[in-house]
């Protein structure tokens, strides 16, 4: 029987919750200096900083030894026109550390009244997230908020970790704050957090811990399924999955949706394929973005791989290398997707 990474599991769980009660509270107060334009023109806002501060610090506490590959670092709160975000900031994440301890949490994680941490401390947790990643030994990925532009706009956004040993993503755990319990019955309100521990299972509960249910993505045919895709046309190419949707003969629109709260929907049986496609050449994919999403959807009993069929490869470093998008499905329909991509592809080729 494989490892159940049993603490590691209620650590990751505690930290992204704590993580989405912040991001969920700043949305409604957000104003507009608190978002700056990162050096590849991508938004990142003081939820995004103070969320990576949360989860590496309690990381830290828990598992002092293990590096962290994080999407933030701290270097434009470091210098002087970073001072009123880096304020805000530690506030944030102060406040978010210090709410009393829930059942399953423990102090020794650096969290609960009184665990206040300095100004330096959470920038220093900040950039403990700057590991480089590799083939060898225990890491975490942070993606503090992932689909920031969902998260700006109001609608999905996800706040994701995984624990990768040796390049196999062993625990993943996506809070998905603005995703509906249940679509069919919206009464059940909207919060999420999906967890999946290698060999053990994938499942949703609600953001404070309640009614672990667990997930199995069901069978589909043509005439059920629906890709799930980006909104951002320049993330992943709509053309392509138009194209690939009539070779299969899907009649469903597809289903657009910001970050890994399309691995949770996928997992728990929305949709029924996840196809992303890079729109032009040189953007690689961040482990980051597809760790937690990767291990979700095998233990929900579906495969993940990029076009060609070859698993992701999570120890290349920050990136997974270069770019041959990512499918994700269920295990029959993951086959006829691929089928079907690799035959647009040839169609394409032929036409060029
Ligand atoms: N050109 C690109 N191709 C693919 N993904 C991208 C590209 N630019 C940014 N991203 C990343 O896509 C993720 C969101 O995916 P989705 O569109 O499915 O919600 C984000 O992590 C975002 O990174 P970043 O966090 O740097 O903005
Ligand atoms: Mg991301
Ligand atoms: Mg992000
Ligand atoms: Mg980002």
């Amino acid at each position: 029987m494989s490892l159940t990474f049993a603490t590691e599991k209620q650590v990751a769980v505690a930290a992204v919750r704590r993580a989405c009660l912040l991001t969920s509270s700043v949305f409604n107060k957000l104003v507009k200096n608190e978002t700056l334009t990162k050096g590849d023109k991508s938004p990142v806002t003081v939820g995004d900083y103070s969320a990576q501060a949360v989860i590496s610090t309690i990381l830290q506490h828990a598992f002092p030894a293990d590096p962290i590959v994080g999407e933030e670092d701290a270097a434009d709160l470091r210098v002087d026109s970073g001072a009123n975000l880096r304020d805000r900031i530690i506030t944030l994440a102060n406040e978010a550390l210090t709410g009393e301890l829930e059942l399953g949490e423990n102090s020794e994680w650096g969290i609960g009244p009184g665990q206040e941490k300095t100004a330096a401390e959470l920038l220093d947790a900040i950039d403990r997230g700057n590991h480089s990643g590799g083939s060898t030994g225990r890491m975490w990925t942070i993606d503090p908020i992932d689909g920031t532009k969902g998260f700006l706009r109001g609608e999905q956004y996800a706040v994701c970790l995984s624990l990768i040993v040796n390049a196999q993503v062993q625990v993943g755990v996506i809070g998905c704050p603005n995703l509906p319990v249940n679509p069919e019955k919206p009464e059940f309100g909207q919060g999420c957090i999906f967890v999946a521990v290698r060999g053990h299972g994938a499942e949703q509960m609600s953001l404070s811990g309640a009614h672990p249910t667990p997930l199995r993505i069901p069978a589909f045919t043509s005439s059920t399924l629906s890709f799930l895709e980006s909104v951002e046309a320049a993330h992943s190419s709509h053309s392509f999955n138009d194209q690939v949707s009539s070779l299969l003969g899907i009649t469903h629109s597809p289903i657009r949706m910001d970050s890994q709260a399309k691995y949770g929907c996928l997992a728990r049986g929305e949709g029924g394929a996840y196809l992303r496609m890079p729109t032009g050449v040189g953007y690689q994919e961040k482990i980051w973005d597809h760790a937690p999403g990767a291990i979700l959807i095998e233990e929900a009993g579906g495969v993940v791989s990029d076009s060609r069929g070859d698993p992701l490869n999570f120890g290349l470093g920050r990136t997974l290398g270069e770019n041959y998008g990512v499918v994700a499905a269920g295990k029959d329909v993951h086959r006829r997707v691929l089928d079907a991509v690799q035959k647009a592809r040839a169609e394409a080729k032929s036409k060029a």
